[in-house]
């Protein structure tokens, strides 16, 4: 079996390829923009801004696997470039799709709890109206949209505030800042589940093994849009006071920065963010049998990570 990621220089990119998990289930080949990989082994070069290259190189390898880890997601920059965001987080995506759908391939692809506009106050189902707030969002459900229409076997995961120990997100921004600063100031009005790229990889595998032992009923009854988030959920000010608890509990760092609770209005930036985050994860647990874990366990995982790097 050829199993193609995409996006290998990415956060959830670098983590599939740390765990082993897909290479340990068939012939893996991992692609990034620049055909360059962090681990210094070498990749194919997939730019998905050039969504007319991916058929050559999909024709050459010939996935029956395509995991797309692969996104733009710059939030704010977003806002001035929602023609390239669309065409890497868009049209890319349908390209994908219509190659998987002609090839009987499967697309593994990973959407974001920012297809929401935030205003509900329960958690989102999967077949929740989505409205984006911004050119991120829009241009993520437009690749959820190219997705489902290209006809393609597909894993649709939408998952939601990403970290890892490494690569840029808000837990490094926090250890970063919190080195700096006396005082944070962070929102407290939006609430989400923050999701460890670990947490994200153990559930994919769960879910490609449960479409690997399915029958063609089974398979066509997970095709479709699941929401693969951590159990809980808190706002950025409850995870960035986490973060240095159970940092400085760690020994990580010595010294826990104070953490002030501030509204979303007090932060103001160019893309606006749902207040309410919280995707329901409950069919995701119940269609792969898999139980995803509360936020707090894939943050004690990544802070020890962390620790045992700085020993
Ligand atoms: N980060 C988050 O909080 C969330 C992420 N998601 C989704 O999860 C998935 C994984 O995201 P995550 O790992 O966090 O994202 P990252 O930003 O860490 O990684 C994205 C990767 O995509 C690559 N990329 C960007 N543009 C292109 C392009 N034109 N061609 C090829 N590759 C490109 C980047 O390449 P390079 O390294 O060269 O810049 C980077 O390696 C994405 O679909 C994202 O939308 C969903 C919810 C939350
Ligand atoms: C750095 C910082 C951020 N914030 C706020 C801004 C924002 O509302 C929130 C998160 O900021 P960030 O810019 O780190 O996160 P952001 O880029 O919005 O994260 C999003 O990324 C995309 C890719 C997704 O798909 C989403 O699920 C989500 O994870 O925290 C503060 O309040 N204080 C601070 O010091």
């Amino acid at each position: 079996m050829n199993i193609l990621l995409l996006g290998a220089n990415g956060q959830l990119g670098r983590s599939f390829l740390e765990h082993g998990g897909l290479a340990a289930r068939g012939h893996l080949t991992a692609a990034s923009r620049d055909g360059t990989r962090t681990d210094g082994e070498s990749a194919e070069v997939a730019d998905l801004s050039r969504p007319d290259t991916l058929t050559t190189l999909l024709d050459r390898l010939r996935p029956d696997i395509i995991v797309n880890a692969a996104a733009y997601t710059a939030v704010d920059r977003a806002e001035q470039e929602e023609d390239l965001a669309t065409r890497v987080n868009g049209e890319a995506v349908g390209v994908l799709g219509k190659w998987a759908a002609a090839h009987h391939a499967l697309v593994i692809h990973y959407s974001t709890d920012y297809v929401f506009d935030g205003s509900a106050k329960a958690p989102y189902a999967v077949d929740a109206a989505t409205a984006p707030l911004g050119a991120y969002g829009r241009s993520k459900l437009a690749g959820e949209q190219a997705l489902k229409s290209s006809g393609a076997a597909h894993l649709l995961l939408r998952t939601a505030w990403v970290y890892a120990p490494h690569g840029h997100n808000f837990l490094r921004t926090m250890l970063r800042l919190g080195a700096e600063r006396e005082e944070l100031r962070v929102v407290a009005d939006q609430q989400g589940a923050p999701t460890s790229t670990d947490t994200i990889v153990r559930a994919t595998l769960a879910a490609l093994d449960a479409w690997q032992s399915g029958n063609a009923e089974q398979r066509r009854a997970m095709t479709g849009t699941h929401h693969l988030v951590a159990s809980g959920h808190t706002s950025w000010h409850g995870f960035a006071s986490a973060i240095f608890q159970t940092a400085h509990e760690r020994g990580l760092i010595a010294r826990i920065p104070r953490v002030a609770a501030i509204t979303t209005a007090e932060f103001p930036t160019p893309a606006q963010r749902p207040a309410w985050s919280v995707l329901d994860n409950t069919g995701f647990q119940q269609r792969f049998g898999y139980a995803l874990p509360d936020w707090q366990a894939g943050l004690h995982e990544v802070i020890d990570t962390l620790s045992t790097q700085a020993r």
